[in-house]
């Protein structure tokens, strides 16, 4: 069978146009849409996603600051520091990098973030809102994942969608997401026996695991669209998803790539928040 190469790249720059209109329609009202993105420490792989970040804020128009921390910084330092950004007039939305260094408490930090500001919806609100099916920002990765099905014109209802992986920022609200458009979903993980018994039946296959190339051509069903959300780095040092796409490719429907695939789409997805964010303070 042959695939559909789903290209993230290209639906995220689609997207990114809609959301760069909205902020023309913003500064047209005097409000120039801000995100505040708070990095502690100088994890470098962090600091690279940082970057692109804020590069993809200012390719449409959007103002971005860096509030860059110390590997130091105490848990008291940090909470006040999002305090301020809480505060801030001309700061919409608020992403703390994660990981964060292992002398703070992320739970702590992130229930702290303003949840009108919380664009990247990890909060203990944002997230009882998304479960509730309640308006909130949802968390970007699974939120991207949504639209590029959504484009694709893959239909989801009736469907059988399986979720490796359970983390609370992807996999969880991945599932979440899939049943409120009313797939049958299944949630498998690292303790789950038999693996390839149950992405077998997968119609959609989220892989979620963060291992190298952890799904093969045995864990997948003719026909099944299969979107990998992982960003891993193989024995070469180059970057590949959870998926060994060589393998997958020709048994799938339709395949995310990576890179361009699911890791654009995050991006694209914290700006659409970001504007939201801008248009709601706007509205209220
Ligand atoms: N509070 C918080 N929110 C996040 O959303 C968050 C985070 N912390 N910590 C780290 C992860 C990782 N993440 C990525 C986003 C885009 C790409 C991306 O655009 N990847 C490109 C490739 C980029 C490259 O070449 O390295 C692609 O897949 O095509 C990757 C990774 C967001 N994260």
């Amino acid at each position: 069978m042959s695939s559909t190469i789903i290209n993230g790249k290209e639906i995220g720059q689609e997207i990114r146009h809609a959301v760069a209109e909205r902020v023309k329609r913003l500064k047209e009202q005097g409000v120039t849409p801000g995100l505040a993105v708070v990095l502690v420490g100088d994890n470098q792989a962090s600091a690279t996603y940082v970057r692109n970040k804020q590069k993809s804020c200012e390719a449409i128009g959007m103002f971005s600051e860096l509030v860059k921390l110390p590997e130091a910084t105490t848990q008291e330092e940090l909470l006040t520091q999002i305090q301020l950004l809480n505060q801030r007039e001309d700061i919409h939305g608020i992403l703390v990098q994660l990981p964060l260094p292992k002398h703070i408490d992320e739970d702590t930090v992130i229930a702290t973030i303003a949840v009108e500001k919380d664009v990247d919806g990890f909060s203990p609100v944002s997230v009882g809102k998304m479960m509730l099916g309640q308006e909130t920002f949802l968390p970007c990765t699974p939120f991207g994942v949504m639209k590029l099905l959504e484009y694709s014109g893959i239909e989801i209802a009736g469907k059988h969608a399986v979720i490796v992986g359970r983390s609370h920022i992807v996999g969880k609200p991945m599932g979440q997401l899939l049943l409120q458009k009313d797939a049958t979903v299944t949630y498998t993980h690292s303790k789950t026996p038999d693996l390839p018994f149950f992405t077998k039946q997968a119609d959609i296959l989220i892989a979620a695991v963060g291992r190298a190339n952890f799904i093969t051509k045995e864990h997948v069903k003719e026909g099944a669209v299969v979107i990998d959300v992982g960003i891993n780095r193989d024995d070469n040092n180059k970057l590949c998803g959870d998926v060994s796409f060589a393998e997958v490719e020709d048994i799938a429907s339709a395949i995310t790539p990576v890179p361009g695939g699911v890791g654009p789409m995050t991006i694209t997805m914290l700006l659409f928040n970001t504007v939201q964010a801008a248009e709601n303070k706007l509205a209220n």
